[in-house]
């Protein structure tokens, strides 16, 4: 595979990757999202196996190829699992990546999440309320949902992105990917996604997928992930979100070249 652009040319190309290499990823994540997220990464061509248990997670990373953390449904004996989860992929060179599920909610998940932070991701996506907790500014997160919009969380997830070293990814309208210095805007999706619960849990797994498949390009990888996902979510004429949630999954199972490629709307800020 080429260096990776940001076009959907790069991003199909990304996508057979994953597609033909179908990586083993190991997902710590919420019991809500446990069924669309495991969908999700079938459907896009990736392995999902879900293993939380903190007596498996460092032997499961052995064989994983990437580790997804979602901190949606905390409990402090998660918690342990999570943290030698992170530890066993960093010292085997595998990539992991961190979605944030309502930091700023209650001191509890705050903490939890800024000693995984310190762990040093390889991304971190939330969403706008979530990025800024995970950053140190106050503000107001709604339980999982965000009040506040992308370009609000930009400065922050910059700043957490030099600090840290690793890809932060602010989900919305326009998704915005940043390394700290470049940022990729991501205008794929449509508002019915945020009806859908773990819509955002289900892209981070992606994220990961992409990431794993493109280790050496994060940013780009990210972008085309929340690319991928957004396109598979134009629906037109849909009823309403459970209809949208199985016509996603049918998309990220079947869509072709040209249907990605003529959709995907990438630029650099
Ligand atoms: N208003 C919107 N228009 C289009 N896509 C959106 C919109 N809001 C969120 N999305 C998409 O929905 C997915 C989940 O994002 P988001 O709702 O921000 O995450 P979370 O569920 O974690 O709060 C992402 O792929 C994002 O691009
Ligand atoms: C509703 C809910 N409560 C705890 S985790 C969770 C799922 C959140 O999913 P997402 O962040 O993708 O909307
Ligand atoms: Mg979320």
């Amino acid at each position: 595979m080429d260096a990776l652009q940001l076009t959907g040319e790069s991003a199909w190309a990304l996508w057979q990757k994953v597609r033909s290499e179908a990586p083993l990823i190991q997902c710590i994540t919420n019991f809500v999202s446990m069924d669309f997220m495991a969908n999700t990464l079938l459907a896009a061509g990736a392995s999902p196996a879900m293993a939380h248990c903190r007596d498996e997670v460092q032997d499961f990373q052995k064989i994983a190829s990437a580790l997804l953390v979602n901190v949606g449904t905390l409990s402090p004996e998660w918690t342990d699992g999570m943290r030698l989860a992170a530890e066993a992929a960093i010292a085997l060179g595998k990539p992991w990546v961190l979605d944030p599920v309502g930091a700023g909610a209650t001191p509890f998940r705050t903490q939890t999440i800024v000693s995984l932070v310190n762990l040093r991701p390889t991304v971190i996506r939330g969403n706008a309320s979530e990025i800024m907790a995970v950053a140190g500014a106050a503000g107001k997160t709604k339980g999982v949902d965000s009040t506040a919009e992308p370009s609000h969380a930009l400065e922050y997830a910059k700043q957490l992105a030099k600090d840290l070293g690793c890809i932060v990814a602010i989900s919305g309208a326009t998704d915005l990917v940043t390394d700290g210095e470049r940022v990729a805007k991501v205008s794929n999706g449509v508002p019915l996604l945020t009806k859908i619960t773990a819509a955002g849990c289900s892209v981070t797994a992606l994220i990961t997928a992409f990431v794993c498949c493109a280790p050496s390009d994060p940013l780009l990888a990210t972008a085309h992930a929340l690319a991928v996902f957004g396109v598979a979510a134009e629906v037109e004429n849909v009823r309403g979100p459970a209809s949208l949630r199985v016509e996603l999954l049918d998309n990220l199972y079947s869509m072709d070249k040209a249907t990605l490629t003529s959709n995907v709307n990438l630029q650099w800020d």
